[in-house]
């Protein structure tokens, strides 16, 4: 035995705390620990009086309804509890800076979508087969406005005499939908049930990876007909907006998926090219940023912008048309048009080396024409080790990606972690999407912990929450909160800071939305602490 010299058990807690203080220094949020203001350092505080509360007065507590809950388990079997929380409660009401991740398909409450879609007479749906209690639920709508001309005077989606295939007005088949299938309420709930996730897919029918994305990719399909359409297409994003402010969310960079190519203006005709996308979606900032000016909440809004995206599913000669339009669109607004992203399922599509001489190109091009477009690509959204998508991490990073969508396999990579350190490339983490589309089973095993205590930045997003029920971003902050016992509200609130700092906003946009959040979270701080008092 080594002649190691006698310590006393003082010494040893000494230096047992300046052994955990060393690592966790790490950590993003360590250097402002030691200087919070009292607001903060009590908010701290309270939050984690809460937390320990009702992890014994509801996370370990018999409930009839869900067996046995525990803290950040399954989201849609546990959100019932969730929003009944104190812990939740406080949290919708915490300033979150930016959404650095949503896609914008997926970002409107389905009921409200529907809501909007039923006012549209041009509105019309129709199914691929008869639709009964048996074949109910594995029968997707189809949605598409048509032209006056193209009108269907059918009224029923459910009777005998429907011939698969033909169109029905929408607000009619709503209407008579068969009072065996729920009538009214039964269409909604069956529209519904096809632009979400139930409990039952994801944790039962749909448990894998693959199966679970079949289930999500057809969400998309079906929501595809009602949001492409451009009486809709405004005030849906309007309503994307609205919602994130109300939940705390003060700048937006949405990702949108421009494979259709084109959407239907309001007479019902397939042909409003992306550019008209972009306008709208430029008018729907100037708008909201309006109308909070007039309620004298102008700094609750700072804006919105467009990382663009097409699915990793085309050909590199397709890609190239894309990668093209991706920069036009960007001399036309170059306020609006924030990045280039590959979507869609990892695990299955085309990964980034199937695209290299065009994303090189690309970069080129830019160069050429004296603008800049960065790469902010999804990589590493798989449990693969050293597959393709796994992989994915080492193109996204050297083809130069500004932050890294989901990032979920970063954790497997020493080195690419260091690099992500070093160059602060924030990863855009996206824990209950990773949850229901099955690449952890709860909170806990997700590897959001790992990444926050190298000191890597992190911009928690909702991804889908259309899909996944997780609407703005309370719920993510939510259960990265209740699964860790190092981070706290402090923790949080870097989180939220550095999505900001992350962001593609820069110079002055990027100061004021800093200055304005902080004195927005000391305000929140002090909040908080009054709940204690
Ligand atoms: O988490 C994700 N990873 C990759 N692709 C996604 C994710 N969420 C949505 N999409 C893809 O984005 C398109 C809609 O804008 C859809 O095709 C969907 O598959």
């Amino acid at each position: 035995m080594s002649d190691a010299s006698v310590i006393t058990v003082d010494q040893y807690f000494a230096n047992r705390e300046g052994f955990i203080n060393d690592e966790r220094s790490l950590r993003r949020e360590h250097a402002r620990l030691s200087a919070l203001s009292e607001a903060e350092a009590r908010a701290d505080r309270v939050v984690r009086q809460i937390r320990a509360t009702e992890a014994q007065t509801i996370w370990s507590a018999e409930n009839d309804a869900v067996p046995h809950p525990f803290p950040g388990m399954e989201f849609l079997t546990s959100r019932d509890i969730i929003v009944k929380t104190k812990l939740f409660n406080i949290l919708t009401k915490m300033p979150k800076g930016a959404l650095l991740h949503g896609h914008l398909d997926a970002m409107v409450n389905p009921r409200t979508l529907l809501k909007l879609a039923l006012e549209q007479p041009a509105m019309h749906v129709r199914t691929p087969n008869t639709l009964n209690a048996a074949s109910i639920k594995r029968t997707l709508p189809e949605f598409s406005p048509l032209p006056k001309e193209e009108w269907s005077p059918l009224t029923c989606l459910t009777h005998d005499s429907y011939m698969p295939g033909e169109w029905v007005p929408i607000q009619k088949a709503r209407e008579s939908f068969d009072p065996n299938l729920g009538g009214p309420e039964g269409f909604d709930n069956w529209v519904i049930g096809c632009l979400t996730i139930n409990p039952a897919e994801a944790y039962v029918t749909h448990k894998t990876t693959d199966k679970i994305w079949a289930k999500f990719t057809s969400t998309f399909r079906v929501a595809s007909g009602l949001i492409l359409y451009e009486p809709i297409w405004y005030p849906y994003i309007k309503e994307f907006f609205h919602a994130s402010i109300d939940d705390g969310i003060s700048y937006i960079e949405a990702r949108i998926n421009f494979g259709y190519k084109t959407m239907c203006n309001a007479e019902g005709h397939n042909i409003v090219p992306a550019r008209e996308w972009v306008r709208e979606f430029g008018r729907a900032i100037r708008d909201v940023r309006r109308e909070m000016k007039e309620k004298g909440r102008e700094d609750e809004f700072l804006g919105a912008r467009i990382i663009y995206t097409t699915i990793r599913r085309y050909t590199p000669d397709e890609m190239e048309w894309y990668l093209e339009e991706c920069l036009a669109l960007k001399q036309e607004f170059p306020d609006i048009i924030a990045g280039f992203d590959l979507v869609g399922h990892e695990d299955s599509l085309h990964p980034l080396i199937y695209y290299i001489p065009q994303l090189l190109r690309f970069q080129e091009r830019q160069k050429e024409l004296g603008i800049h477009v960065p790469f902010i690509f999804h990589a590493g959204e798989t449990l693969g080790d050293g597959t393709p998508a796994d992989v994915n991490l080492y193109d996204a990073i050297l083809l130069g990606t500004k932050r890294i969508g989901h990032g979920f396999s970063l954790a497997k990579h020493p080195k690419l972690m260091q690099i992500c350190k070093e160059k602060r490339i924030a990863i855009e983490m996206c824990p209950i999407s990773n949850e229901i589309l099955r690449l952890t089973s709860s909170m806990p095993m997700h590897p959001l912990p790992i990444i926050v205590n190298h000191g890597i930045p992190v911009a928690l997003c909702s991804d889908d929450p259309a899909v996944f029920g997780n609407m703005g971003l309370s719920f993510d902050y939510f259960q990265v909160l209740v699964s860790s016992e190092i981070s706290g509200l402090t923790t949080l609130g870097q989180i939220a800071r550095d999505s900001l700092e992350h962001s593609t906003l820069e110079g002055e946009d990027k100061a004021r939305a800093l200055a304005v959040w902080e004195k927005r979270w000391q305000d929140f701080c002090k909040e908080v602490v009054a709940l204690d008092t």
